[in-house]
């Protein structure tokens, strides 16, 4: 069963122009579930929805096959939230204050407060900010800060909203570790990304939003299997090109959906693979 599910959600800001027209997705227990799409198309607003921090006008957002908005505001404490901008999350004077803080407002003693954040700080490399406020850091730093003031409780759920942004590559690479320890401890996680090769590294399953649904690519595993059986090239490149090649993330979603109706995704690609090679 899935923990986590948008079933035939629709959101809008305005009544207008709704950005989520029917998106379903589910992600289970060990998965990590890549949102892609160009920009605008509604993933950091999909992040939101699935947190239940905005309610959709039409289907529903399950958590345990049951409606998430019944189980508010307990069902927080099982989902983490990293927002695009870590300022939208960082309100503490110090780091340390920051990461202990859902700890500490759950009631949690002290000293395991103390053993908890310095876990998590040192597993995310931050030991030596604990004593400076979040606002004097770089924004990579408050990236890697705010995902430390979600890790830190242990959700069921993460819900990552471009995870790596703005990291160098030893930030990038703690995070991808944080991420692939969460699945493999049987977290589900959700991230938003633009970063193909975090996406093609760490997901377990692509989705791509496009006109306001989400087109779910089968496995990486099927997609390496049909696509790329004689292409040499590594899988994130392999996306990438196909991405480019097609014309955008809208074209390789067209083609996933072809894809998914025809039940074959290695036919339905094998066209598009030449255009890699
Ligand atoms: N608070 C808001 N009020 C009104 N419109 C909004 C608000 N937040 C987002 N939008 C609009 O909703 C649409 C989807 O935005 P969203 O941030 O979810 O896209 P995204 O796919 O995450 O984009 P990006 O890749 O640039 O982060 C955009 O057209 C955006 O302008």
């Amino acid at each position: 069963m899935p923990v986590i599910e948008a079933r035939g959600v629709w959101f809008g800001y305005t009544r207008r122009a709704p950005v989520l027209r029917g998106v379903s997705l589910r992600a289970g227990p060990g998965e990590v579930v890549a949102l892609a799409g160009p920009t605008g198309c509604g993933k950091s607003t999909l992040i939101l929805v699935l947190a239940g921090l905005l309610r959709p006008s039409r289907g529903e957002v399950l958590l345990d096959g049951r409606p998430l908005h019944e189980q508010l505001p307990g069902a927080r404490r099982r989902i983490g939230v990293l927002f695009q901008n870590p300022d939208d999350q960082l309100f503490n004077p110090t780091v340390y204050d920051e990461i202990a803080y859902a700890l500490r407002s759950l009631g949690t003693p002290e000293d395991e407060v103390r053993a908890r954040v310095e876990e998590t700080t040192e597993r995310l490399g931050l030991q030596g900010l604990l004593d400076r406020p979040p606002y004097r850091l770089s924004v990579g730093q408050r990236r890697l800060v705010a995902l430390a003031s979600i890790l830190v409780y242990n959700p069921d759920v993460l819900l990552l909203d471009e995870p790596t942004a703005n990291l160098d590559r030893r930030g990038v690479e703690a995070i991808a570790d944080a991420i692939r320890e969460a699945a493999e401890q049987g977290k589900t996680v959700v991230m938003a990304s633009h970063d193909l090769d975090a996406i093609a590294e760490l997901s377990t399953r692509t989705c791509i939003l496009r006109d306001g649904r989400a087109e779910c690519m089968p496995t990486l595993e099927a997609l390496r299997e049909g696509l790329f059986e004689e292409t040499p090239l590594p899988l994130p490149l392999c996306i990438r090109l196909l991405r480019d090649r097609l014309g955008g993330w809208n074209k390789l979603a067209e083609t996933i959906a072809k894809a998914r109706k025809a039940k074959a995704p290695g036919h339905c690609f094998s066209d598009t693979s030449a255009l890699v090679r």
